[in-house]
C-alpha cells in the first residue's frame, strides 16, 4: 500500500489564521519581533555575552519597497531551515516532550505564516551561530518554498526577514504604522528594537518598578503612564505581585463609575512582548474598578496569542489579584474613611458584589454604605444602634408606600429596592449573629395603629358595613384605625401571608387537577386574616368626613375612591375589576359633583 503525505492548501490555512485566529494584520509585527527576540534568547543560551539587537526597516528605507527585520540571534543551519521554516506547526521552542519551552516567547509553529497576511513572499536570509554557511529560503503564499546557498556570506550569524508585499497591503509595511506596532508590541522589551534607526524600547526596566526620589514622584510617574495607556488619572494605584505566575504589574483604579456588565480590558504582557490590551479573564468580575497592566512569565497565551489561556495557573493568579485589591480596599477603610467614602460613591456596586462573598467587605458596606431609610441616609451599622431589627421592604415601591407611615409609628426601614442591598441585609447575622434582620411586614404595621374605643366603633357602624360591602368584590376588607399622619386617609396593605395566598391561588388556578387538589387543601389553610385590608386613618378629616355621610350610597362612593388613591398611592398593580372601580367612582364623584352644584 502507498502511503502519501497530507498536502496543505497554504492558502486556505492563511485565510483560516487571518479570519479565524488573529484580529487583523497588525500581528504579523509582533511574530516577527517574537522570532527575532526568542533568536537572540536561544543565541544567549550559549553566549552570554552575545550582541542583541533588532532593527525593523519599513518600506520607504529598503529602496525596493520591501520591509526587513535584522536580528543578531542564534539563525539557522541549512537542515533546520527544512525543518523548521518549511512545516507547520514545527517549532524549535519546545522541549522533547512537545512542552513549550520558558526562555522562549513562541510554541506553536505558526507565527511566521502571519507574514503572509500582507505578503505574498517571505524571504530568510540566515547564518547559524553554531557553524555552517548562509542559507537563503524563500516562501510563497501558494505554498512553494526554495532553499539555495548564496555565495555572499553574512558577516556575523543572524537573521533577515524580508517581506514582499501583497497588493493593497503595501501601508501596513510603512514607517509609521510599523513604528506604532513595534513600540505597542514590543516598548517594553530587555532588548533595543529600532525601527528605521530610531528605539522603540527605552531601558528595558518596566514602568512600575522604576525607581523614584520620592513615593510622591512614583505615584505621579505611574498616574502619567496610567493617563497615556487608558486616558484616565487613577483614583489610586494598587501594586500587583504574584511570584507563582511570575507576575507583577498595578491596578489603576478608576476615577469614574464603569459599567459592571463589561469589565474593561487589561493591558497584559508576556515576557515583556504585549499579547493584548483587552484581556478580559485576568481578574474576578466584581473588580471591573479597575484596570491592569501586568507583564507576566508564566501564564501562558492561546494560539491567537490575544487572551490569556484558560488554566489553574490563571485561576490562582486571579484570586490572588482579587485579593490584593480586596486588602487594599479594607486598609483604605481602616486608614483613610473620607477617601473610602469618595470610593464608595463611585464604586459601591462592585464593592456590594463583593461583600456578598467577603466579610471583610460586609463590614466595609456595613459601617461606610449610607443606606435610604425612612429616617434619612444611614449606614446599616448606625440603623442598628437605632433600631433593634434591621427592617427592610422588598421593593423600592413598597417603601414609598410605607416610609412615612412606618417612621410616624417610629419604625425605622431601609429601601431593599437597590442592587444587592436585600441580600446584604440578610448576611448580616454573618458578622454578629446576634443581629435580627427581617422583612417589613406590613401587616405588622396595623398593630401599632389604634383601634377606635367602642363607643366609636358603635359609632362607626353602619359606614363600615357600607364599607365592607363595597369592597367585598375586589377581595378587600376595611380596618377603623388611628394612626400618623393625618394627611393619609387610607392605606392599602398585604402583609407577606397575604402575597402568599395570592400565588397559591394563581398557580392553583392554572394547575391540574391532581395539583390543584393539593394546593386547594393548603388553601383552606389560610386564614381569613390574610385578605388585603384598606385601613382607614379615623385621623384623617376626609375620612371622618365620610364616616359621617348621611347618603349611602355617596358613602360607598367614598370608600371606592379611597380605595383607588390608597391603591396608586402604594404604586399595587391594578387589576381589571381595579381599574373597572376606579373609572365608575371617578364618574360617579362628578356626577354628584354636578348634582350638587349650587350655580346650577
Ligand atoms: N528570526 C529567526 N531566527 C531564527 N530562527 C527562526 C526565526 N524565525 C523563525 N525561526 C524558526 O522557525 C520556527 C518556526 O517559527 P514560527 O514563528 O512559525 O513559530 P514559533 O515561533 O516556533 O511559534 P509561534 O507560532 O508560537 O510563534 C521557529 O521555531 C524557529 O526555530
Amino acid at each position: 500500500m502507498e502511503e502519501r503525505a497530507f498536502q496543505v492548501d497554504l492558502r486556505g490555512v492563511v485565510d483560516l489564521l487571518s479570519h479565524h485566529l488573529y484580529t487583523g494584520p497588525r500581528v504579523y509585527v509582533r511574530e516577527l519581533l517574537q522570532n527575532a527576540v526568542d533568536a537572540i534568547s536561544a543565541r544567549r543560551l550559549a553566549d552570554a555575552g552575545a550582541s542583541a539587537s533588532v532593527s525593523i526597516e519599513p518600506r520607504e528605507h529598503t529602496g525596493d519597497g520591501t520591509l526587513r527585520v535584522h536580528d543578531t540571534g542564534v539563525g539557522l543551519t541549512e537542515p533546520e531551515v527544512h525543518e523548521l521554516l518549511a512545516t507547520i506547526g514545527r517549532s524549535s521552542k519546545r522541549d522533547d516532550l512537545g512542552f513549550a519551552r520558558h526562555e522562549f516567547l513562541g510554541q506553536f509553529g505558526i507565527g511566521l505564516l502571519s507574514c503572509f497576511l500582507v505578503a505574498d513572499e517571505v524571504r530568510v536570509h540566515t547564518r547559524s551561530a553554531r557553524g555552517g554557511p548562509t542559507v537563503a529560503w524563500t516562501g510563497y503564499a501558494d505554498g512553494r518554498y526554495t532553499v539555495t546557498l548564496p555565495d555572499a556570506q553574512r558577516p556575523e550569524p543572524g537573521t533577515t526577514v524580508t517581506l514582499v508585499p501583497r497588493r493593497g497591503m503595501e501601508h501596513w509595511l510603512g514607517a509609521e504604522v510599523v513604528t506604532g506596532l513595534a513600540a505597542d508590541f514590543g516598548g517594553l522589551l530587555p532588548i533595543p528594537v529600532s525601527v528605521a534607526g530610531r528605539p522603540v524600547t527605552t531601558d528595558g526596566v518596566l514602568p512600575w518598578q522604576r525607581r523614584h526620589a520620592s513615593p510622591a514622584d512614583r505615584a505621579a510617574a505611574l498616574a502619567a503612564y496610567s493617563e497615556k495607556l487608558f486616558g484616565f488619572a487613577p483614583f489610586d494605584t494598587i501594586d500587583l505581585n504574584v511570584p507563582e505566575a511570575g507576575l507583577s504589574g498595578v491596578a489603576f483604579v478608576l476615577p469614574m463609575a464603569a459599567n459592571p456588565a463589561r469589565q474593561a480590558g487589561h493591558r497584559v504582557y508576556l515576557r515583556r512582548m504585549l499579547l493584548s490590551d483587552s484581556v478580559d479573564k485576568l481578574l474576578p468580575e466584581w473588580a471591573f474598578f479597575v484596570r491592569c497592566v501586568i507583564d507576566t512569565s508564566e501564564l501562558r497565551p492561546t494560539a491567537s496569542r490575544e487572551e490569556l489561556y484558560e488554566d489553574d495557573l490563571l485561576a490562582d493568579a486571579r484570586d490572588a489579584i482579587g485579593t490584593r485589591i480586596r486588602d487594599w480596599l479594607v486598609e483604605l477603610a481602616a486608614t483613610d474613611p473620607h477617601r473610602l467614602q469618595r470610593f464608595l460613591a463611585v464604586h459601591h456596586l462592585g464593592v456590594k458584589a463583593l461583600a456578598l462573598h467577603d466579610l471583610a467587605m460586609l463590614r466595609v458596606v456595613d459601617q461606610w454604605w449610607p443606606m435610604e431609610t425612612n429616617m434619612g441616609p444611614m449606614t446599616l451599622a448606625e440603623f442598628r444602634r437605632r433600631h433593634p431589627v434591621v427592617r427592610y421592604t422588598a421593593t423600592a415601591d413598597e417603601f414609598r408606600a410605607l416610609s412615612a407611615v412606618a417612621a410616624a409609628q417610629g419604625i425605622g426601614v431601609i429601601n431593599g429596592g437597590y442592587a444587592y442591598d436585600v441580600e446584604i441585609m440578610k448576611r448580616l447575622p454573618y458578622l454578629d449573629p446576634a443581629i435580627q434582620v427581617r422583612a417589613l411586614d406590613p401587616g405588622e404595621l396595623t398593630t401599632r395603629f389604634l383601634p377606635p374605643d367602642p363607643e366609636t366603633e358603635h359609632r362607626l357602624h353602619p359606614f363600615l358595613a357600607t364599607a365592607a360591602s363595597a369592597l367585598e368584590p375586589l377581595d378587600c376588607s376595611p380596618l377603623p384605625r388611628a394612626f400618623d399622619p393625618p394627611t393619609l386617609p387610607a392605606l392599602y396593605l398585604v402583609s407577606r401571608g397575604a402575597i402568599q395566598a395570592e400565588e397559591m391561588r394563581a398557580a392553583r388556578s392554572s394547575a391540574n387537577d391532581l395539583w390543584s387538589g393539593v394546593l386547594s387543601a393548603v388553601d383552606a389553610g389560610a386564614g381569613a386574616d390574610d385578605r388585603p385590608q384598606l385601613v382607614l386613618n379615623l385621623r384623617s378629616p376626609v375620612v371622618r368626613k365620610a364616616i359621617e355621610l348621611p347618603d349611602p350610597q355617596l358613602a360607598r362612593l367614598a370608600v371606592q375612591t379611597l380605595y383607588g388613591q390608597a391603591l396608586l398611592h402604594g404604586h399595587h398593580p391594578l387589576r381589571a375589576q381595579d381599574n373597572a372601580l376606579l373609572n365608575q367612582s371617578f364618574l360617579g364623584l362628578l356626577d354628584w359633583a354636578m348634582r350638587t352644584d349650587p350655580t346650577r
